[in-house]
């Protein structure tokens, strides 16, 4: 039971996190955010010490509203563990005095109390107000849905036993907020990553739902989900209920790399990458083998296929508003899209709907493994959970091949066109063992085009500096869709781009040029010198490092006490250092395995072999880091960065009561 006061606050809680969420890497929004809080629930604290509120706070300072997810711990003493930016900043109580503010992402009592709401299926705190005993209902509520595959123990009396001994937050490109622990559970040691989704929509998430169903059939090619937190809240402004996820807990496989860094390095190196992509290939026909086994699939009939074409028209129309001088494609394009409407469509499925080599682990013992099922972030919720040609997945990772060439054509002026093709090629021959799947496959290059025009759109949102990549695909697919060249050819640099060049050797030139010059293009190298990087590259921040787990301290379960204030007796927990997450690719859309049976792969293999999760010791290694969304948004923001003005009636909040 949580124990609130009435009392007042200065500054309110929505001022204070106004004042820090624009410069989150998950906050979407670019202006000065203006949020209302829409609800909150809370935790306890067994210790009855830390104040554990999440808010449920709508950003309404863009086109269209954004509801983030923002769980705070208010604390009587600084949070030695925390770093700097997990620091909100002092709250004046007029009841409690001193509050320091944290997102509760960097407190160990968070951590624990929301993986425990996860894996023994709890709910929000109840809460009783400290001077009269009246309990006041939450405004939002919450319900773990208990560890998957396992009987819930309630009947017996009995909980899972859960204790956390250290916990971590994962840094880098994420759209979200990983929470990473060392926990005991039922007896069992294992590490456990707690992702809190930022951005909340009502609705399953794709990536609970997915993951979810791919663990309980089995599958070894995603980390075995172990549970989720489900959300409910009103808008108190139309009265409308809405429920969606609001966590999810899985396995983490530690010491793994991902596909980018992998590719990256090979491709640096000029090293030979076709046996992974082949792999990868494989793994992906897995997965949408699994997928259109457990999920439900629907025929392309005509209206669903002009459903896609018009998403695809209006991504064209997105691209061209980004950089107009798409327009010149626009007829290329169009044809493209129209010979979708005469195409073989296969079955829709559920799939990734975001996948490139930033969302694929190579685990000791499991192979590729994928990640966040979640889909591309520009896209509304419900049309990702929508089922879609499963081309769209394999489309997105034929740009990201083009994407790891093109990242070290931009930071090391090397060409790697034909790198790129052999991987390209690999991957589709691991997708389609039966050959079925070329490059030339309308589906295909269709997907293929729109994702190129969707990254258009996000790299210009997100990464301008990186805008050169997709914007040279663009002009690439488009031409080669109007001339009927095959897309997987590199033209030497000069030539018209109708003209088709050899499809072996590397040149100095490269596919991955964009035409002309300005900012965010890449630079053209000099015939037999490297070109200068476009953007230099940012400063490495540091590998997921080996030693960034410093262990919290035990955070066994305290005796509950209603002084929510007390700090008597407590030492603050250390530790909660964190991790860097690699630089990760964030793409799109692929095709289905035409009528696998369940459970097998096109060419009547068994489509996935069961086994057991594998956590190996050792911690993550990580390359350099390139120039991400995360750099340039705080270059962004370093130049618009002011104190908010705080509004005559911010100083004080009377209501709610509050820790
Ligand atoms: N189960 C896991 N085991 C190991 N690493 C993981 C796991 N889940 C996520 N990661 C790491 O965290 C990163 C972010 O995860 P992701 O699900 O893509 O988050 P987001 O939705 O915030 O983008 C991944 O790129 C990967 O490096
Ligand atoms: O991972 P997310 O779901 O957030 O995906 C978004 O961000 C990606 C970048 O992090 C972006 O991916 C693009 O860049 C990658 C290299 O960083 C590259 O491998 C991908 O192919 C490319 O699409 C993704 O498109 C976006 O949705």
């Amino acid at each position: 039971m949580a124990t609130i006061h009435r009392a007042t606050l200065e500054p309110d809680k929505v001022t204070i996190v106004s004042r820090w969420i624009a410069d989150r890497r998950w906050y979407a929004g670019t202006g000065t955010p203006a949020l209302r809080q829409l609800a909150a629930y809370r935790f306890d604290d067994p210790d009855g010490e830390v104040g554990l509120e999440t808010l449920l706070l709508l950003d309404e300072s863009g086109a269209s509203p954004v509801l983030y997810q923002v769980p705070l711990s208010y604390r009587g003493a600084p949070l030695e563990s925390a770093p700097e930016r997990a620091f909100l900043g002092e709250m004046q109580h007029s009841v409690l005095g001193t509050r320091y503010v944290y997102d509760a992402a960097y407190d160990p009592v968070y951590a624990t109390e929301l993986l425990r709401a996860i894996v023994q299926g709890g709910s929000e705190a109840g809460q009783v107000v400290a001077d009269s005993g009246e309990s006041r209902p939450s405004t939002a509520t919450c319900k773990g849905s208990g560890l998957l595959g396992t009987r819930p123990r309630h009947g017996d009396g009995t909980q899972h036993d859960l204790a956390v001994t250290s916990a971590r937050v994962l840094t880098g490109e994420q759209s979200n907020t990983s929470l990473i622990a060392n926990v005991t559970l039922d007896g069992q040691e294992l590490q456990v990553i707690t992702k809190v989704f930022r951005v909340l929509h009502d609705g399953r998430n794709p990536d609970v739902e997915l993951q979810g169903s791919l663990t309980a059939a089995g599958s070894t090619r995603v980390p075995r989900m172990l549970g989720w937190l489900q959300g409910g809240w009103t808008d108190q402004a139309t009265g409308t209920r809405h429920t969606g996820d609001l966590a999810m807990a899985q396995q983490f496989l530690p010491g793994v790399q991902d596909a980018w860094r992998e590719a990256l390095r090979a491709a640096t190196d000029n090293r030979d990458f076709t046996r992974e992509a082949r792999a990868l290939g494989e793994a992906t026909a897995d997965v949408h083998a699994q997928l259109a086994a457990g999920q439900p699939t629907a025929d392309a009939d005509a209206e669903r296929v002009a459903g896609t074409i018009a998403g695809m028209r209006a991504r064209l129309e997105e691209a061209i508003a980004a950089d107009p001088s798409v327009a010149e494609h626009r007829d290329a394009v169009e044809r493209v899209f129209q010979r979708l409407e005469s195409a073989d469509w296969p079955p829709l499925q559920r799939v990734h709907g975001d996948y490139h080599l930033g969302q694929v682990l190579d685990a000791p013992g499991l192979g590729w493994v994928l990640l966040d099922f979640e889909g591309e972030p520009l896209r509304p919720l419900a049309e990702r959970a929508e089922p879609d040609a499963a081309v769209r997945d394999v489309a997105g990772m034929l740009r990201s091949f083009d994407y790891a060439a093109g990242s070290v054509q931009q930071t090391d002026g090397l060409d790697r066109t034909a790198w790129a093709r052999d991987a390209r090629t690999a991957f589709l021959e691991g997708y389609a063992a039966d050959g079925g799947l070329s490059e030339q496959d309308p589906l295909l290059r269709a997907y293929e085009l729109d994702k190129a025009l969707y990254e258009l759109v996000y790299e210009t949102r997100h990464r301008p500096d990186w805008v050169g990549i997709p914007r040279a695909a663009v002009d690439r697919l488009a031409t080669a869709q109007s001339t009927g060249d095959d897309m997987n050819t590199e033209r030497p640099q000069g030539d018209s781009p109708t003209t088709t060049g050899a499809r072996t050797g590397s040149t100095a030139s490269s596919v991955y040029l964009a035409r002309g010059g300005g900012q965010g293009r890449l630079a053209a190298p000099l015939p037999g010198r490297a070109a200068a990087p476009a953007a230099a590259p940012a400063p490495t921040t540091g590998d997921e490092r080996a030693d960034g787990s410093g262990p919290a301290p035990s955070t066994t379960p305290r005796p509950t006490c209603c002084c929510a204030g007390c700090t008597a007796g407590r030492t603050p927990p250390r530790g909660a250092p964190e991790q860097e997450r690699s630089d990760r690719a964030r793409a799109a859309p692929a095709r289905r395995p035409r009528a696998a049976a369940p459970g097998r792969r096109r060419d009547g293999r068994p489509a996935a072999r069961l086994r057991g999760h594998l956590v190996g010791p050792g911690a993550r290694r990580r390359g350099a880091r390139l120039p991400g969304r995360d750099d340039v948004r705080r270059r962004r923001r370093a130049r618009r960065r002011r104190p908010l003005p705080l509004p005559p009636d911010a100083r004080r909040d009377r209501h709610p009561p509050d820790r």
